[in-house]
Order: C-alpha cells, then sequence, then structure tokens
C-alpha cells in the first residue's frame, strides 16, 4: 500500500505541490485528475523518487522510501511518449528491467511473449521501435513496465498523445489489463472520461492542492465544491431540496435514493438536462415538466445540443436532444432531469 502523508514540492519559491495526503491500496487505481499546472506530474515525479519532496513522506507498507532511488522503489513508469530505446526492438525493450534483475534468457523470452499477449500484440517481438505505431508504442512501453511486476504502476498521461478514438479503447484495454493483473496503479490525466473508466478512487488536484478524493461515483455525484464541480463538467448551480431520496429544483425532480433530506445546492452537467419537442396542440399547456423556447442548436457526435430559455425564473440553460429531434430555434420544448447528469455540490 502507497501511502503520501504531507508531502510539499517545490521548484524554488513555487509551491507546485502542497501537503499532499493520498493512500492507494493494494490492486487499487486511483486516478489524480486536475487541470493543466495543477501540479499532477510533480506529485507523480515526487512518488517515483524523480523530484525532492520538501516536507512530507512517500511509504510503502509503512517504509519510507525517502532514501530509497528510483531505480530501488520497484515502481513502473509509463509517460506520454512512451520514451522507448529507439535502438532496440520490441523485446529488447520490454526485456530491459528484466536483464537488470538478473532473469535468465530463457524466462525473459517467456515473460515478454507474455506481456505481448497481454497488451494485445502477441508475435512483435522483433519489431522495430520506430516500425509502430502511437498506440502500439505505448502499449509496449506498459508492457516495459509491466515486466519486472511492479509494486506500482505510475502513468503520466499515458494515452494523450493519441486520437480520440484509440484513446478510448485503449482506456478500456488498460482497465481490463489492470484488473486481471490487479496492478496498484496511480494514474495522472486531465481527461475526466479517461479517469471516470480507469480508476477506482479520483483524487482532484487544483493549484497544487487535493480538493477531494473518494471513490469515482462519490466524486462524480457530489463534487466538493463549485471549483471541482466545475472541473467535473457542472455548468449549472440550482437550489434544489432533497427529500426521501428525491430532488427537486426550479427545472424538475429526480431520483437520488441516499441523499439526506434537507437545501442542496443542485449542479447540472449539459447531459442533466433532457429536451424534447413539444407537438403544436401540446403548446403552452399546463403540462407537468417546464417548457421553454429553443435558442439555438448544434449537432455533436451522438446528440443534438439545444440552448434553451425556460419558461421558469432562469437565465439560458444547455439541454440535450436526440439526434432525431428537429427542434430549432423558435420552437418549443418540454424539459426534463436525467439524474445522471445531476450533482450535488458541497453536499459532503
Ligand atoms: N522543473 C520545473 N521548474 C519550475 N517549475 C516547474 C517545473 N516543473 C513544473 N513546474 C511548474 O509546476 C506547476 C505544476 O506542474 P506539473 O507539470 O506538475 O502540472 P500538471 O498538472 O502535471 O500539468 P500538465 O497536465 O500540463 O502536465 C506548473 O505551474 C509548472 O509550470
Amino acid at each position: 500500500m502507497l501511502t503520501v502523508t504531507g508531502l510539499t514540492v517545490r521548484y524554488g519559491d513555487f509551491v507546485a505541490v502542497r501537503d499532499a495526503h493520498l493512500e492507494i491500496a493494494d490492486g487499487e487505481v486511483l486516478a489524480l485528475l486536475g487541470p493543466s499546472g495543477s501540479g499532477k506530474s510533480t506529485l507523480l515525479r515526487a512518488i517515483a523518487g524523480l523530484e525532492p519532496a520538501v516536507t512530507g513522506s512517500v511509504c510503502w507498507d509503512g517504509d519510507d522510501l525517502s532514501r530509497v532511488p528510483v531505480h530501488r522503489r520497484h515502481f513502473g513508469l509509463v509517460f506520454q511518449d512512451g520514451q522507448l530505446f529507439p535502438h532496440r526492438d520490441v523485446a529488447g525493450n520490454i526485456a530491459f528491467g528484466l536483464r537488470m534483475q538478473g532473469m535468465a534468457r530463457e524466462a525473459r523470452k517467456e515473460r515478454v511473449r507474455t506481456l505481448l499477449e497481454l497488451v494485445g500484440l502477441s508475435g512483435y517481438e522483433r519489431r522495430k521501435i520506430t516500425a509502430l505505431s502511437g498506440g502500439q508504442a505505448q502499449r509496449v512501453a506498459l508492457a516495459r513496465a509491466l515486466a519486472p511486476q511492479p509494486r506500482l504502476l505510475l502513468l503520466d498521461e499515458p494515452l494523450s498523445g493519441l486520437d480520440a478514438e484509440l484513446r478510448e479503447q485503449l482506456a478500456i484495454e488498460v482497465t481490463e489489463l489492470l484488473r486481471r493483473t490487479k496492478t496498484t496503479t496511480l494514474l495522472v490525466t486531465h481527461d475526466q472520461e479517461e479517469a471516470f473508466t480507469l480508476a477506482d478512487r479520483i483524487a482532484v488536484l487544483d493549484e497544487g492542492v487535493i480538493r477531494q478524493a473518494g471513490d469515482v461515483l462519490d466524486v462524480w455525484r457530489r463534487p466538493a465544491d463549485e471549483r471541482v464541480a466545475r472541473f467535473l463538467g457542472v455548468t449549472t448551480f440550482l437550489p434544489g431540496r432533497a427529500e426521501r431520496g428525491r430532488v427537486r429544483c426550479v427545472l424538475g425532480e429526480v431520483s437520488l435514493p441516499g441523499v439526506a433530506d434537507g437545501d442542496v445546492c443542485v449542479g447540472l452537467r449539459p447531459g442533466a438536462v433532457r429536451a424534447v419537442e413539444l407537438g403544436r396542440d401540446e403548446r403552452g399547456g399546463p403540462g407537468e415538466s417546464v417548457q421553454g423556447e429553443v435558442l439555438a442548436r448544434v449537432h455533436r457526435r451522438d446528440h443534438v445540443r439545444l440552448s434553451v430559455r425556460p419558461d421558469v425564473d432562469l437565465p439560458e440553460v444547455s439541454a440535450v436532444a436526440a439526434m432525431t429531434s428537429r427542434a430549432v430555434p423558435g420552437d418549443r420544448v418540454a424539459l426534463s432531469l436525467d439524474a445522471d447528469g445531476v450533482a450535488l455540490v458541497g453536499a459532503g
């Protein structure tokens, strides 16, 4: 188990990470999520032993690692651009750490074969590094890091250099692989989707400070404050009321089991508000849901994003309509809330 206690890292006078506390249990994947420049890489590097801490400690199973050099920590590292050795072939790269460990030749060969199978590149042993695609190179980097069976895998934006589709696919594959190998992992990313796909738990870093850490769903559902919520995609904040597992606000009501009764701040991601066009005879009717007028429409990959002025006392809100929706500016729509996009901000 990794335990980081009160860790502070400075570059000159600038404090890049302040008083960080983190724990990663065996077999767990923790994503360190935060905007660019928030100190994610610095914290990862300090854990790896690549950056000295001013104060605080990094411990493994209770042992302080401050005097243990990088290569003796038994941590695996993967960066954004794999940093493979260009003059070695795929097998030579993966076997590198194993040679350092003094593993015999035959055993090395077998381990390389197993690792290549694990990352979906069976038969690539003799391939040159320069002849790999970006996605293949990252798979090899992952195989190289995993080969010596590190007790902790440190991934610093491992998928950022890849195009969107490949990134999504590899994120799913890597998740599978980490679960199967029960690898304890710290993943640094600025990409929420990647963090939510890969991690069991998430820590949100902002301006060098860990603002919140918790289970993926908890953080998604209950961001600690407005800043964290905005970073997690919340765009609209409304006063609301929770009662017997239901949360009500001016735009409607959703079921959120387990929420304590009382006043709440309801955070809406764009997908939280669904819009359906109203037929001619439904216009202005007393219906149950809030209605509004479409101000703008934009096509997205798998839905239509509408800007809507609700009839209630609220400024314009973002809403999502089905790909087949014909709603255009001037049309009337009925709005409803989708619990999946709703967050309770600062609800503890
Ligand atoms: N070697 C360095 N010397 C001085 N300042 C640095 C150094 N490395 C990073 N910083 C600064 O420390 C802060 C945190 O940087 P860091 O790279 O840890 O952030 P990050 O969250 O990983 O960002 P990104 O997602 O853009 O990589 C930034 O303001 C950065 O400019």
